[in-house]
């Protein structure tokens, strides 16, 4: 359950990846149609070429995240062209000399799609070629088309750009471990119990829900409902952390000594809940047995003291028509009758 509800942010940050890839393409796609209009009004064929093959790449992207659902292929197709196409733009200076000026769509983009690590790393890469084209002596056309003083100011806008878009990148990636690590905290708080670390009252009654929701004479099950004996004397006694820690070794004894499939939960203060699935009236008496038992040979160490208890059960299977509260009801009053039989005792329901 927990991995379906981390799964369930994922899933969400996956759709919202996909969503902005989708309109990046679309972004992409109507600014390279639009840059190559007017560099065919310039008479700037190669350009206009090159733009008409970006647009046509965004296009594609669009396609395969729209339709077929690949975000990481699209994402990088965009990432690559754009890095391609701003190189040409660099190189060529593009319409009057203001291509580079496109430039500082890289840092953003570049960290949202590899995220921090590899973003940085790509920007570090498109850095070196860009200073490369502009600076290297034999690039001789990048050489004569951009003032030096021009150059320098671009490269350092370039990574300031670059070290802002980087600290949001950090800080988003913070808020998002925060929430996952936060959603993880709620889920665990909606559906465990703190102390023992078992199943929560509210999730075994959606557990009884869900099971009675799909029950069929096949998939038949019961319940143990479970009461630790004279619980209030061990409270008075030893005190509350040594009651606290008795809960602790029981709900251990309980794990230990149930089967895998069936399920536990604390159901309150000293009561505890199973869930037996595929386990008939007669069967359910039997893990009842086993459990008491183990529970009667366990004892707690407290400083020089050992502190032993007994459990009383009240076993009730499920039969059709029931509701929650009919079947607890039912294990509630046979709970009550091994007390009041003398306790240490389980009881199956009439
Ligand atoms: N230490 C500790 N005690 C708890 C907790 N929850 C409930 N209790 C105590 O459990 C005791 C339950 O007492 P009772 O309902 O009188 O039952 P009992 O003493 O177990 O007697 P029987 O059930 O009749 O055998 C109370 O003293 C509660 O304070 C808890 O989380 N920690």
């Amino acid at each position: 359950m927990r991995i379906k509800n981390q799964n369930k942010l994922q899933r969400f940050g996956e759709l919202q990846q996909a969503r902005v890839i989708a309109l990046f393409s679309l972004v992409g796609l109507s600014i390279t149609f639009l840059m190559m209009c007017f560099a065919l009004l310039n008479n700037d064929t190669p350009l206009a070429l090159c733009l008409l093959s970006a647009s046509a790449i965004y296009g594609l992207a669009f396609y395969w995240v729209k339709n077929k659902g690949k975000v990481k292929l699209s994402s990088y197709i965009i990432i690559y062209s754009l890095y391609i196409l701003m190189l040409y733009l660099v190189y060529t200076g593009g319409v009057a000399s203001t291509g580079p000026l496109w430039i500082f769509i890289v840092p953003p983009v570049s960290l949202y799609v590899h995220g921090l690590k590899k973003g940085l790393l790509n920007i570090a890469i498109f850095v070196s070629l860009t200073c490369l084209i502009m600076f290297f002596p034999h690039s001789v056309y990048a050489q004569d088309i951009y003032p030096f003083e021009f150059k320098l100011r671009l490269l350092y806008s370039f990574l300031t750009i670059s070290f802002l878009s980087a600290l949001y990148e950090f800080s988003r990636n913070e808020l998002y471990n925060n929430a996952l690590e936060l959603n993880q905290k709620l889920h665990k708080l909606a559906h465990f119990d703190e102390l023992t670390g078992l199943h929560n009252r509210r999730d075994a009654q959606l557990k009884l829900n869900q099971n009675i929701a799909v029950f069929n004479p096949e998939q038949r099950f019961s319940i143990l409902l479970c009461d630790i004996d004279y619980f209030k004397l061990v409270n008075d006694k030893y005190g509350h952390g040594a009651g606290d820690l008795v809960l602790v070794k029981i709900s251990e004894v309980f794990q230990r000594t149930k089967n895998q499939t069936d399920y536990v939960s604390r159901w309150g203060g000293e009561e505890f809940l199973f869930i037996l699935p595929q386990t008939d009236q007669i069967e359910a008496f039997e893990v009842a047995e086993r459990l008491r038992s183990a529970v009667f040979e366990q004892s707690v160490s407290l400083d020089d003291e050992d502190i032993k208890v007994t459990i009383s059960i009240g076993v009730k299977e499920y039969h059709m028509g029931l509701s929650v509260d009919q079947l607890i009801n039912d294990a509630d009053k046979a709970l009550y009758e091994a007390k009041k039989l003398g306790r240490n005792r389980s009881i199956s329901a009439a």
